[in-house]
């Protein structure tokens, strides 16, 4: 198990600067910037996607870096670093901490063991992105040095909402050891300071700073839903 205290030794926040191939700001050094600014601004920690950002973040941040792999697997659902080819291209780009789905699907909770295993012994922490409190219990006894509510409204049998997930977070706050992530959906600084204040070690947020055309459709609706209200 690794010293979270030592990744991590402060709580802040934590930037997730992501950009798939289908999206406005994918490629170049696009989402390195946008980390680099998220640290200018007093972010403790960034997460990212893929070897090339992984890699290209390290070189100019001192700050820890959460590395995954999003990869679609034909047949499957595991879509956050299904396979430990994804943790072993993680490890070497440079990360901190590898992310990867702990979720109860497809009998991941078994299969998931050597990835684990592979990140320890190269030194390297585990964030287990979960959806439901019994995976995070199952997330704890996998070893796993920290849980993030990730995934939580991403499987089809958790709990779907637009906000986050403050209840599932509330629940493993208060039952495992190992430190939770708040992680999903968080919109607003006041939803960050919820998260902390259900016991959170840490809060990350992506969307709302990271993904401009998801930012700027919020207003788009809230726009449309008042100009269609004037008549
Ligand atoms: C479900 C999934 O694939 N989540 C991904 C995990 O890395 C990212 O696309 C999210 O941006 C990240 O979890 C942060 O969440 P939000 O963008 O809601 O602040």
């Amino acid at each position: 198990m690794k010293d979270f205290n030592r990744i991590f030794p402060e709580k802040g926040l934590i930037v997730s600067c992501q950009a798939l191939e289908h999206e406005p700001l994918h490629g170049g050094d696009t989402i390195t910037k946008m980390a680099i600014a998220a640290i200018e601004s007093g972010a403790i920690g960034i997460r990212t996607n893929g070897v090339f950002d992984i890699h290209s973040i390290k070189q100019v941040v001192k700050v820890p870096v959460i590395g995954l792999i999003k990869r679609d697997m034909p047949g499957s659902e595991i879509f956050i670093t299904p396979t430990i080819q994804e943790v072993i291209a993680i490890v070497s780009a440079g990360a901190d901490v590898v992310a990867l789905d702990v979720t109860d699907r497809e009998g991941r909770l078994e299969a998931v063991k050597p990835l684990i295993e592979y990140a320890h012994s190269a030194g390297v922490a585990v964030m287990a992105d979960v959806s439901t409190y019994e995976e995070g219990i199952a997330a704890e006894k996998l070893g796993v040095d920290f849980i993030g509510t990730t995934l939580s409204g991403y499987t089809s049998y958790s709990t779907q909402s637009e906000e986050p997930d403050f209840e599932l977070l509330q629940q493993l706050c208060e039952t495992v050891k190992v430190p939770v992530i708040a992680e999903g959906r968080i919109w607003t600084p006041e939803d960050a300071v919820r998260a902390i204040r259900c016991g959170a070690a840490n809060v990350v947020v992506g969307s709302a700073i990271t993904r401009p055309q998801l930012i700027t459709a919020r207003y788009v609706a809230a726009l449309s839903t008042f100009f269609s209200s004037e008549h």
